[in-house]
């Protein structure tokens, strides 16, 4: 078989971050915002691409300023951008408005009405594209609403007929989606489906929608279908990656000059990710996930201070 173009296509949302300047002060008080490029499938394919791995990413921006700058910014990063398509109907770029009231204690306000990437459509989904591809990133967020939702499972169905492992991020934002019955429906359709699925405690509870959830039970019921891998964070406290054969292995958090919260999560990902497609344990794969997060925190951006791996090895033999 022909080798595969690139090592991962993520599909979802591209947007932008405007992140509070003045750190340790409610939003009501921030008056300065940098901008950066975010969303959390746009920022793994940075996070990864700077790792070295080749990305393609799909998604839908807006024809103005903000979708040229999210498609340039990309470019720049190394990623493939042919299937980004441009909205021609007017709808907006999402908005992240980040608020850093103490190093713990970080917000974001989401503005979502409209977005572009919401609109991606199935017929912008190429089979042609997704068979070029080792791995398909999947952002939870992507099925909100339709006719991203159709477009998003159509992605994943076009990736099991062609042999492309599907990576799941459930990456659950509150906004946009209808009520908690509906998230837990559409997760678990693609939860069900994927080789890799990724997520907080929190987010597995809307997958299953409960409260409370344990991940002995979570992973009992996701190994009756096709994951093979499934990774539960929790936050500091580290996360846990548990396989099909029946193994947990558990990665520890690393040390960090923690600046603000957010970032984590889509670091985390790129990292771990990179490590199991260079073929590194699910143990280093941890690791790598958590020290990329460590390292993420510490700055003001998700999407611009991914680090690369020579930061990230730097660090884990920091504090080994
Ligand atoms: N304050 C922190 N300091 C160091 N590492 C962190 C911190 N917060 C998160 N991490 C790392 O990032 C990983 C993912 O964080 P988590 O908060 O669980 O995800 P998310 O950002 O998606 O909510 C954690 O397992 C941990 O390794
Ligand atoms: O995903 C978004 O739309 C916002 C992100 O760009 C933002 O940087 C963020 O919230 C990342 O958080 P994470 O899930 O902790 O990585």
């Amino acid at each position: 078989m022909a080798e595969k173009k690139y090592d991962l296509i993520a599909i979802g949302r591209a947007c932008i971050d405007l992140n509070a300047v003045e750190y340790n002060r409610p939003m009501e008080e921030t008056v300065t915002f940098t901008k950066y490029v975010g969303g959390s499938p746009a920022n793994i394919a940075i996070g990864a691409s700077k790792l070295g791995l080749s990305c393609g990413f799909i998604g839908k921006v807006p024809d103005d300023q903000h979708g040229r700058f999210i498609t340039g910014f990309m470019k720049d990063a190394g990623i493939d951008t042919s299937n980004m398509v441009v909205d021609q109907s007017g709808k907006k770029t999402g908005l992240a408005f980040t608020e850093i009231l103490s190093p713990e204690e970080c917000s974001i306000l989401m503005y979502r009405d409209e977005v572009a990437d919401l609109y991606l459509d199935t017929d912008e989904i190429s089979e042609e594209y997704i068979k070029e591809a080792k791995n398909i990133v999947v952002s939870g967020t992507g099925l909100a609403q339709s006719p991203s939702r159709e477009a998003v499972l159509k992605a994943v169905s076009l990736a099991k007929k062609n042999d492309v492992k599907v990576i799941f991020e459930l990456d659950y934002r509150p906004y946009t989606w209808k009520n908690s019955e509906e998230v837990s429906v559409y997760y678990s359709i693609v939860a069900e489906q994927a080789d890799v699925v990724i997520g907080t405690r929190d987010e597995f509870d809307m997958l299953e929608n409960i409260e409370g959830g344990k991940n002995e039970e979570t992973v009992a019921y996701l190994f009756q279908h096709a994951p093979e891998l499934i990774v539960i964070k929790h936050g500091v406290e580290g996360s846990y990656a548990y396989t099909k054969a029946g193994e947990v292995i558990r990665g520890t958090a690393y040390k960090s000059n923690v600046l603000k919260t957010f970032g984590a999560g889509d670091s985390y990902a790129a990292a771990f990710i990179y490590a199991l497609i260079q073929g590194k344990t699910i143990q280093e794969a941890l690791q790598y996930g958590s020290a990329s997060a460590a390292i993420v925190v510490s700055k003001h951006s998700s999407s611009e201070a991914m680090p690369t791996v020579v930061e990230i090895e730097a660090l884990m033999k920091e504090q080994a």
